[in-house]
């Protein structure tokens, strides 16, 4: 069968030095057509800078970027693309219809103005309020609206939910997976772990300037948690059995990262728990309230962080 998967964004090799300091390091992937990636990571991780360079914004110090098998600076390929930026400037005096209306015309096939409204959630009130004067939360979606004006194959969103209240950032969501499921391609950056792991097929995690990790949400999570099992040991009805012997035990597992007592009950950090589940039964050890648990991606990341942190410090 023929492979359609068409890859909308290449980045081969990529490097971006600010005077002489790495901000990019030597990043390639692809991303395929109708999918939504999420660009994560900490303050100062690159993600701005590889959206830049994507946009055409800024020139990569090395490798290629190709959007559309293109030159993200060529002009059929910047009619293709929709970007959501941090800021919105809006031109003073001008009513929100007559701002979109103004963006529709610089590309051949825009949406129409309703369309638009309707994507973004302006009432005919809001559309015929002064720009200028909206709140944060409807300057985010003017800049929603603007990016989907030319009807766009691929959108970028720069951090899209930041002071958005809860409502409106699930209704930006909605939108945005709606969109995909019309074979639009969509890149955002954001520090929500949460809405990159509900939102996002697939999460970038860029940390100093590289791809720390590349996976579904889910192989992201396995790929930086561990998994653990915890248990109460009721030591005092049995005599063979001492802390000292769990302890022990637990650790002598093949794939166990760490064994320990907290608040009375035993959590043994483990790439595999049914090794863990086994070796309890096996040895009899007298456990109850047995638990498994698989950490969330907050904890990944968190863990991801606190590694360079120590990592640093050694340096
Ligand atoms: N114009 C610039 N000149 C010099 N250094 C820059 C410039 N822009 C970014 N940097 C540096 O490059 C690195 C990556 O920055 P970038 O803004 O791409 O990160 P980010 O992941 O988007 O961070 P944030 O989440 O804070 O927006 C940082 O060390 C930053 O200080």
């Amino acid at each position: 069968m023929e492979d359609i998967m068409e890859n909308i964004v290449e980045l081969q090799h990529v490097s971006k030095l600010y005077a002489g300091k790495t901000a990019v390091d030597d990043v390639s992937f692809n991303i395929p057509r109708g999918t939504v990636t999420a660009v994560l990571g900490p303050n100062g991780a690159g993600k701005t800078t590889v959206i830049s360079m994507m946009l055409g914004l800024r020139e990569p110090s090395q490798g290629s970027v190709k959007i559309f098998g293109q030159s993200p600076k060529d002009a059929q390929v910047k009619r293709r693309i929709g970007a959501m930026l941090q800021e919105v400037s809006v031109i003073d005096g001008l009513k929100v219809h007559e701002v979109m209306s103004m963006i529709r015309t610089y590309y051949p096939n825009p949406l129409k103005l309703s369309e638009m409204a309707e994507l973004a959630g302006f009432t005919p009130e809001e559309m015929n309020q002064r720009a200028s004067k909206m709140s944060g939360g409807q300057k985010r979606r003017l800049g929603f609206a603007l990016a989907l004006a030319g009807d766009p194959d691929l959108l970028f969103f720069d951090e899209p939910t930041v002071g958005l209240d809860s409502t409106a950032r699930r209704a930006f969501w909605q939108q945005a997976r709606a969109l995909a499921g019309r074979g639009k391609t969509i890149l955002f950056s954001t520090h929500y772990l949460e809405e990159a792991e509900t939102t996002a097929d697939r999460i970038l995690l860029f940390n100093k300037g590289k791809i720390a990790a590349d996976g579904t949400p889910d192989e992201i999570v396995s790929k930086l948690t561990s998994r653990s099992v915890s248990f109460i040991a009721d030591l005092k009805g049995d005599a063979s059995y001492g802390a000292g012997e769990i302890n022990h035990r637990m650790r002598a597992i093949p794939g166990v990262h760490d064994c320990k007592e907290q608040d009375g009950r035993w959590i043994v950090t483990a790439d595999n728990t049914d090794s863990v589940l086994a070796a309890i039964f096996r040895h009899n050890i007298p456990a109850r309230d047995i638990r498994t648990e698989q950490g969330r991606l907050d904890d990944a990341f968190e863990l991801m962080i606190a590694g360079n942190e120590e990592k640093e410090a050694v340096s």
